[in-house]
């Protein structure tokens, strides 16, 4: 029988605590760590009110954003200006609104190249990347990572049934003919070099899935995600359902 992660499970009573339970997690993490830190965010929806709440006091004044870079899990294939865009999204919500310095934020590429050319490129910025700050002292690649969990069980951009899932060699591909759009996903052995990774699970769509997610249905991408560091899912209560309110820490 496969080995199950322990996984730390906080429910939180709705996406505005939530928002602040990870503000205060990343805040902390940033506010351990010595020299640069690493956090690599994720798109969609649910983090945008982490983002915006991160852009705000207190968490704007104590964040130490001067030696702090951020990466993407995944980034969908349209000019940074498209409103399907992650990076616009953090963008908007978070960076443009900090004094993070403009080289520390490390958006994938999604234009003038091609899908395959925009995945090799992200996968040598974070290979350079690993080699300047993470070599000597063998720390991971990311600080913190950020993941959503998708009503289809997808993290980042693997999706179910897609040969990304078998990637465990390259770091980065592109994953076409799954959604309207191309998508640029990290991949697991990327995704997992991570010392600290949360699941944003918020609203009632997410019930379902999380609750498979919580039976190891291990056809859901983010069941086989197995992080070298802690894991934790931070829900609200509309996704994780009353019955788990007592219940709060699974091995
Ligand atoms: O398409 C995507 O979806 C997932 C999940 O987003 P959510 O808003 O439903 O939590 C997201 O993590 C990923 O970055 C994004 O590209």
């Amino acid at each position: 029988m496969t080995e199950l992660p322990k996984i730390k499970y906080e429910i939180l009573a709705d996406a505005d605590a939530l928002s602040k339970q990870v503000a205060d997690w990343l805040l902390d993490i940033a506010s351990g760590t010595s020299g640069t830190v690493a956090i690599c965010l994720s798109g969609g929806n649910t983090p945008r009110r982490l983002y915006e709440r991160l852009a705000a006091a207190p968490y704007r004044d104590r964040f130490p954003w001067s030696r702090t870079h951020v990466f993407w899990g995944d980034e969908r294939f349209v000019p940074r200006d498209d409103p399907l865009s992650n990076y616009r999204m953090a963008n908007n919500a978070l960076l443009s609104r900090v004094p993070i310095p403009a080289a520390n934020i490390h958006p994938i590429p999604t234009e003038g190249l091609t899908p395959e050319e925009a995945a090799r490129r992200y996968e040598q910025e974070l290979k350079s990347f690993y080699e300047a700050t993470r070599g000597e002292t063998m720390r991971r690649l990311f600080n913190a990572t950020l993941l959503g969990l998708g009503e289809d069980g997808h993290l980042a951009s693997l999706f179910p049934g897609t040969d990304a899932l078998q990637e465990r060699e390259r770091w980065v591909v592109a994953v076409l003919g799954v959604k309207a759009e191309t998508r640029i996903t990290l991949t697991y052995p990327a995704l997992e070099n991570s010392s600290n990774t949360a699941f944003l699970v918020a609203g009632e769509g997410k019930n379902k899935v999380l609750d498979r997610f919580r039976r190891h249905d291990e056809t859901l991408p983010a069941v086989r995600f197995k992080p070298l560091g802690e894991l934790r899912v931070v829900a609200d209560e509309s996704a994780a359902g009353a019955r788990d309110l007592h219940e709060r820490t699974q091995n």
